[in-house]
């Protein structure tokens, strides 16, 4: 840092993106990003049932599904997909703003729209997808949530395979085992990637000021 705390490269924001079977735990580890203020959220539209514990505005935006296909016609998503019966959408003008002022953008997003925003922001995108220890272990953690009916809990465990095998297409792979160590994994892969050399802005000219920099 220089005197005035301004950083003497600064960087361009990135969008870390976390997938996995419902159940496997990207909610939490997303959100434990933001708490320590690595980032801001992305806040999906949704047509799904809002769960007991969700507060409007702060885990999605819960629309109707004239309202969601409104506004992906009128190009306002960056993506979306169906998920599990129900349609997902990220507004797009968030993430741009966010992005332009150099900070991160988290996504807890499948993987149908992780395709769609690696293709449009190849650059900008790293992803991760996070596994659980096992398969028992994944339908234990859906039903002590408890908050899903047996049936929604019973198609996104048979969903949990297919969503499985996209493990392929992601940068990183995390297996939830203890939470903390999957966090502590979390945040080194976004430190990493933040200090990547095509992150940083202005790096050519900062070299070059070093290597013309008188020092007598
Ligand atoms: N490492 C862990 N060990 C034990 N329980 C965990 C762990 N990680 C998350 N959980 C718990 O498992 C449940 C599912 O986690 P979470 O809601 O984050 O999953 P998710 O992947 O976001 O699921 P969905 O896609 O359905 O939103 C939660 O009750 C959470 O507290
Ligand atoms: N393509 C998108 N997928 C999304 C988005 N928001 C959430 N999701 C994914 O949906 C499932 C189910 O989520 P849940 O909150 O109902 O349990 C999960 O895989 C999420 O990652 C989105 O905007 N686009």
């Amino acid at each position: 840092m220089s005197q005035d705390s301004k950083p003497l490269v600064s960087r361009r924001g990135l969008i870390l993106i976390l997938s996995s079977p419902s159940g496997a735990g990207k909610t939490t580890l997303t959100r434990s990003l933001v708490e320590e203020q690595a980032g801001v959220l992305s806040i999906s539209v949704t047509t799904r049932p809002k769960r007991p514990s969700e507060i409007e505005g702060k885990h999605y935006h819960f629309i109707d599904v004239e309202e969601f296909k409104a506004m992906r016609d009128r190009d306002e998503l960056l993506e979306w997909a169906e998920v599990h019966g129900n349609f997902y959408g990220t507004p797009r003008k968030p993430v741009e703003k966010t992005l332009a002022a150099g900070q991160d953008m988290i996504f807890d997003i499948d993987y149908q729209g992780t395709r769609q925003v690696r293709e449009k922001l190849p650059d900008d995108v790293v992803t991760v997808f996070v596994l659980p220890p096992s398969f028992k272990e994944l339908k234990a953690r859906l039903e002590r949530r408890a908050e899903d009916a047996d049936e929604v809990i019973a198609k996104r465990l048979a969903n949990a395979r297919i969503e499985m095998e996209r493990w392929v297409e992601y940068d990183y792979v995390i297996v939830n085992e203890d939470l903390g160590q999957s966090f502590q994994s979390l945040k080194a892969i976004q430190a990493a990637e933040r200090l990547k050399r095509d992150r940083l802005v202005g790096l050519q000219e900062f070299v070059q000021g070093l290597l013309t920099e008188k020092i007598d």
